[in-house]
């Protein structure tokens, strides 16, 4: 069969979807929120309700054997996120100049971007990325902070009129769910709901706007090619077309994920892996595309500061359970991993399992 996509899109063939989406009756857990709808999370797990503590023996579950999970009934305004839908559907369809008006560079991480490669192969989409909290501008650190992490500054394009605003609003929402996610992780690996909230007091999160065209070849090029998710967690909204493919721990499969309406996708990053020494470890991801329709998404990636050092919690540790990663920074790994995305390594890009200590 003849190539219609450029070879800088064409996987390796064990890499290359099937021809058929595998839909699976059995998926990711699907997670009812609604009981943080009526009480508070507790400060420690036997503080608890017996309707909190049974949803924490649900989120327990699924981080343990998936490391992705839907929930529903999270608070979240569904009209927020419908405006950022239509924000970022008027905003792609602008000429391709006036997008490249707002593009990333190497040296700010934010804005507009259409070549991104993943695992050294280009991913059929196109993004526009944007932080959940800009950090003060300190005019004495200005200059001496340019090689250690990346300047996050927010790029706005002009149009469509309210992009921003839109941008803004869904941000503060998503943030908040995403404390309460982060709160309930840390009571099920039995640590007060706010022991790691301090990473996140100068958080680096980004929002990525997604959009995957229809593509001639969807059995050979991939929208985002298998990859884990370097941060804590990531909160992602997909429209009703489908194409998450997440790798099941118990055979290898990759398994498609429902589109399921006024839900999210929650999955646990390479960040909360280390944090709980295993425990919980990231799961492989990718995005299949389809010749038919574009799809949209938008995931909130939840990062810490960028200056905080990611380690196993010493909480966590004992004899048996000994350190299993070898301590690094954040904006560090961060950085090193954006500048393997931004163009063709020949070598692996940084991956997670680089910190892995020598058993
Ligand atoms: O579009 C999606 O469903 C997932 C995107 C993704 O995995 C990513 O951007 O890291
Ligand atoms: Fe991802």
């Amino acid at each position: 069969m003849g190539t219609l996509v450029d070879p800088a899109f064409v996987q390796a063939p064990e890499h290359r979807p099937k021809s058929t989406g595998t839909e699976e009756a059995v998926g990711i857990p699907l997670i009812d929120l609604s009981p943080l709808l009526h009480s508070p999370i507790p400060a420690t797990g036997s503080a608890a309700t017996p309707a909190i503590s049974s949803l924490l023996a649900e989120v327990e579950a699924a981080c343990r054997d998936w490391g992705f999970f839907q929930v529903i009934n999270h608070g979240v305004p569904s009209e927020l996120l419908d405006n950022l839908m239509a924000a970022s559907k008027g905003f792609f369809a602008l000429p391709a100049e006036e997008k490249r008006r707002v593009r990333k560079d190497e040296v700010n991480p934010l804005g507009y971007f259409d070549t991104e490669h993943t695992k050294n192969v280009r991913d059929w989409k196109e993004v526009f990325d944007f932080t959940v909290q800009e950090p003060p501008v300190i005019p004495a650190l200005a200059e001496p902070r340019t090689a250690e992490f990346l300047t996050f500054k927010n790029r706005w394009p002009e149009y469509p009129p309210g992009f921003g605003e839109a941008c803004d609003k869904y941000a503060k929402a998503v943030n908040e769910l995403a404390f309460k996610l982060l709160e309930l992780i840390a009571l099920t690996l039995g640590l007060p709901a706010k022991r790691l909230n301090g990473f996140f007091k100068d958080q680096s999160s980004i929002i990525r706007l997604n959009r995957y065209p229809p593509c001639p070849s969807p059995h050979l090029a991939l929208g985002v090619g298998r990859h884990k998710d370097g941060g804590a967690l990531t909160i992602l909204a997909q429209d009703d077309v489908g194409g998450l493919d997440v790798k099941r721990r118990s055979d290898g499969e990759w398994i498609r994920v429902k589109p399921i309406p006024n839900s999210y996708i929650i999955n646990i990053g390479d960040t909360f892996q280390v944090w709980s020494n295993d425990k919980y470890e990231s799961a492989e991801h990718r995005v299949s595309v389809n010749s038919e329709r574009e799809r949209l998404s938008i995931p909130f990636f939840f990062n810490p500061a960028q200056y905080v050092t990611v380690q196993p919690l010493v909480e966590l540790i004992d004899e048996k359970n000994p350190v299993k990663y070898n301590a690094y920074k954040w904006g560090e790994f961060y950085k090193t991993r954006q500048n393997g995305n931004f163009k063709k390594l020949e070598v692996e890009n940084i991956q997670i399992y680089h910190f892995k200590k020598a058993v």
